[in-house]
């Protein structure tokens, strides 16, 4: 390094951690958990921006098409991990989160199309999938309500052939994806994720920047 460099190790420090997976997979579940447990973290969940059902379409079955990028306000979502990007200090104290003096973030990304959406994909600095088989999958997803309730027949009609579309899509799109199995108990799911943002966050902080 040039005698010129100046070491900038207070810098702040950001960590984006992607849990992906399929529907009922325990995105939610892990993501509060982890958040529980890391501090400085925070969550952006994708379900909190699916489009109003009048701004859904219907496929020629009447099914509303809700598992698409196309039901989603993207958009928004992006607008609020770059404030988060921009400044987590101020992102944190604006939903009552208080940040220690820590100089290091971390934005936990949970949601079924976290890595089929681009520009939101290329920000992981960790990406995690939660899987679960057809016949779980189904049973978890028939004890959840949704808004507006999944109608008859609405989970092998759309959700199963479009998961399987957009996984497709997501694997050709994207590598280095841990895969997890949402069937395992959640404590252990929690400690493998959990132990590994702890060695990223230990890694980064032995990093120091240097401008030249
Ligand atoms: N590891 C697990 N083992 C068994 N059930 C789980 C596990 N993780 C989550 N669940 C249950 O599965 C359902 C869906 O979990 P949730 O976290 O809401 O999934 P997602 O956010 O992926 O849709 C909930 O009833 C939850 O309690
Ligand atoms: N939150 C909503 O407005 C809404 C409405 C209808 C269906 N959904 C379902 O939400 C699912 C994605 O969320 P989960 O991964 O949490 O299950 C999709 O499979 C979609 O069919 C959500």
């Amino acid at each position: 390094m040039s005698k010129n460099c100046v070491a900038r190790a207070s810098e702040i420090k950001k960590l984006i951690v992607g849990i992906g997976g399929m529907t009922n997979g325990g995105k939610s579940t892990l993501s509060q958990s982890l958040h529980q447990q890391i501090p400085n973290s925070c969550v952006i969940a994708q379900d909190s921006y699916f489009k109003d059902e009048s701004e859904v379409p219907e496929d020629s079955h009447g099914f509303k098409q809700y598992d698409l990028l196309d039901a989603l306000h993207m958009d928004t979502m992006m607008s609020d991990v770059d404030s988060w990007r921009r400044d987590p200090v101020q992102y944190l104290r604006q939903r009552s989160l208080k940040p220690s003096d820590e100089q290091l973030f971390v934005l936990i990304v949970e949601g079924f199309l976290i890595f089929n959406y681009r520009p939101l994909n290329l920000l992981f600095d960790k990406r995690y999938f939660m899987e679960i088989p057809y016949d779980v999958c189904k049973r978890r997803r028939s004890l959840r309500v949704y808004n507006p309730p999944d109608p008859p027949g609405y989970f092998d009609g759309h959700v199963w052939p479009m998961y399987l579309k957009n996984r497709i899509e997501m694997e050709d799109s994207t590598p280095g994806i841990v895969f997890l199995d949402g069937q395992k108990p959640k404590e252990e799911l929690l400690s493998g994720v959990r132990d590994d943002v702890f060695k990223e966050i230990e890694r980064l902080r032995d990093w120091k920047a240097f401008v030249c």
